[in-house]
C-alpha cells in the first residue's frame, strides 16, 4: 500500500477552514467539494490512458484519452457523497458505484448497509471516496470487497487520515494494489475514535446529525 499526503498551500488553506468548528454546512460542503478536486488531481496521476490519433485544424497528431473500461468511482455513504461532485468534475466519464457503510459508535466496527456497483470489477481501476480514515475499519472492508470483485488498482481519496487507520491499512492490505491520497495525516484518534485534531463528524457537518 502506498500513501501520498498532498502538500500544497491551497489544500492546507481549504483544510484549515474545513476544520474550523465555526464553518457552517453550506461552506463545509463547498470546501469539501473544492478540496476533493485538488486531491483528485494528484490521485489520478496514474489513471489509465490510451494513445489516440486526432487531427487539429492544422495537422494530424497523437494524444491520449482515458482508456476503457472507464474508471469506477465509489463514494462511501453518507459522508463520501460530499466528495462525488468534485471527483466527477475531473473524471466526467467515470462510472459511479455506491457503498453504504456505517461505523458502530460504541464498538467502532464498520458494517455495510447498501452495495450498488458491478459484480465484476476485473481489471478495473477504482477510486474510493471517504473523507475520514479513522480506525481504518471502513476503508479496509470497502477495499477488500472491491479487490474480491476483481479491482486491480484501488485509490482511496480521504480528506483526513489518522496514523492508526493508516497502520491498519498497511497491515491488512499489505502487498495489495492500493494507494491512499489524503490532505493530512493527523495526530491520533481520541477515545471515541475521532481524528484529533480532525474536523469532527464529517457526515454530520455535511448533512446534519443522522438518526437511526
Ligand atoms: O475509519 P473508520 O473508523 O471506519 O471511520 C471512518 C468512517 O466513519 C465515518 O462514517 P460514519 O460511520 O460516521 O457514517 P456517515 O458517513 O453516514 O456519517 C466516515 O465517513 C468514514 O466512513
Ligand atoms: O473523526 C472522525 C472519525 C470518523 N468519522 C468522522 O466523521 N470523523
Ligand atoms: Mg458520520
Amino acid at each position: 500500500m502506498r500513501i501520498h499526503v498532498v502538500d500544497h498551500p491551497l489544500v492546507a488553506h481549504k483544510l484549515t477552514t474545513l476544520r474550523d468548528r465555526r464553518t457552517d454546512s453550506p461552506t463545509f460542503r463547498r470546501l469539501a467539494d473544492e478540496l476533493v478536486t485538488l486531491l483528485a488531481y494528484e490521485a489520478t496521476r496514474d489513471v489509465r490512458t490510451a494513445v489516440v490519433g486526432i487531427e487539429t485544424p492544422v495537422a494530424p497528431t497523437t494524444g491520449v484519452r482515458l482508456s476503457h473500461p472507464r474508471p469506477l468511482v465509489v463514494p462511501i455513504l453518507r459522508a463520501g457523497l460530499g466528495m462525488l461532485d468534485g471527483m466527477v468534475r475531473l473524471l466526467p466519464t467515470a462510472e459511479v458505484g455506491f457503498l453504504g457503510m456505517v461505523r458502530n459508535e460504541e464498538t467502532l466496527e464498520a458494517s455495510t448497509y447498501a452495495t450498488r456497483m458491478p459484480d465484476d470489477l476485473s481489471g478495473r481501476q477504482v477510486y474510493v471516496l471517504d473523507p475520514m480514515l479513522a480506525t481504518g475499519g471502513t476503508l479496509v472492508a470497502a477495499i477488500d470487497l472491491l479487490i474480491q470483485r476483481g479491482a486491480d488498482d484501488v485509490t482511496a481519496i480521504c480528506l483526513l487520515a489518522a496514523p492508526e487507520g493508516v497502520a491498519l491499512m498497511e497491515r491488512e492490505l499489505a502487498g495489495k494494489p492500493v494507494t491512499v491520497v489524503t490532505a493530512s495525516v493527523d495526530e491520533r484518534l481520541d477515545e471515541n475514535g475521532y481524528i484529533v485534531p480532525g474536523l469532527g463528524d464529517a457526515g454530520d457537518r455535511l448533512y446534519g446529525a443522522a438518526e437511526g
